[in-house]
């Protein structure tokens, strides 16, 4: 059978079994070596002035998430631009509506609830891969829109009490956040919250306080400091992970092109529907996305 005209699907590996469970590749450290973590389990939080690389590493996490046969991305975003394109391969996309994003986690919490009730029933302290639930992977870029602008500060309250216990507890019930803020000030992310994130990458700040409020205290004191990133060094971060020590690392970059063509595919291999064309090439077999 001749090849249909190119698209953006063709461009892409087919990878049907990618899962939450697998380690994402984040980019590379300072020596070469490619940074990889799974992030079924993990909460991350990402911050730093603006410019320095925050949509790189949250578009990466995205763009496994998103085609990963066991995730399902519920995606926050209130500039809209960041994971719009991604809005296809949500089960649910919230942009600046305050009403929506609340609605959105109290449902998120009913869910963890009802997970936490199976674990119980079943003698068990998480999910895993095996037992055949989704993870639910929850995107926030930014927090400090829906913490500190939009809604009414009854609303805003709520938000933040909600997305607190969405980050204490969902890790168990394989349901990831990862976050995202230019304003890493205590106010945004206190340190109670904070800590909750096992894992925190701080691009370029312009204070040592804030570098630390993202990373932990005491850590720019001991040379680990993201104000060290100079402005001409978009995408470098200082990555904490749970217990270790800051490692200097790359993010790797997608460009919008590259985010279009993936989301596109993410998209199609999820609904049969896709982003920017009517319809797969023939040359793609539909068997390779059978559950
Ligand atoms: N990993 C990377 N490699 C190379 N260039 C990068 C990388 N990440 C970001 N850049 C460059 O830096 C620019 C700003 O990056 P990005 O939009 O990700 O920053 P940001 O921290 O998300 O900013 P904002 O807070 O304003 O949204 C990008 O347009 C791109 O040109």
């Amino acid at each position: 059978m001749p090849m249909s005209t190119a698209s953006p699907v063709d461009r892409i590996p087919v990878g049907p079994n990618l899962s939450m469970f697998d380690p994402v590749f984040l980019g590379l450290d300072e020596f070469g070596t490619p940074v990889y973590t799974p992030l079924a389990y993990r909460r991350l939080l990402i911050a730093g002035e603006p410019d320095g690389g925050k949509s790189s590493l949250i578009n990466t996490a995205t763009a496994h998430i998103a085609l990963c046969r066991d995730a399902r991305p519920v995606l926050f975003d209130g500039k809209l631009v960041e994971l719009g394109p991604w809005e296809d391969c949500a089960d649910e996309f919230v942009g600046a509506d305050m009403d929506h994003a609340i609605t959105t986690l109290r449902r998120l919490q009913t869910v963890m609830n009802n997970r936490y009730a199976w674990l119980r029933a079943h003698g068990r302290r998480k999910l895993t891969r095996t037992d055949g639930v989704k993870a639910i992977a929850c995107i926030f870029d930014e927090i400090a829109l829906y913490a500190t602008v939009l809604g009414t500060k009854v609303q805003q309250d709520e938000f933040i009490t909600l997305f607190r216990d969405l980050v204490a507890r969902g890790r168990a019930a394989a349901m990831p956040v990862i976050a995202a803020t230019q304003r890493p000030s205590i106010d945004i992310i206190p340190k109670s919250l904070r800590d909750l994130f096992g894992y925190r990458a701080a691009f370029r700040c312009t204070s040592s306080g804030s570098s630390d409020i993202i990373l932990g205290d005491g850590w720019s004191g001991a040379g680990f400091c993201a104000t060290t990133i100079k402005p001409t060094m978009p995408g470098v971060c200082y990555l904490i992970a749970e217990g270790g020590v800051p490692t200097l690392m790359k993010v790797a970059y997608l460009t919008d092109d590259d985010i279009s063509t993936l989301a596109d595919y993410a998209a199609w291999s999820r609904t049969g529907h896709r982003t920017t064309s009517p319809a797969p090439p023939a040359s793609v077999s539909a068997d390779v996305f059978a559950a």
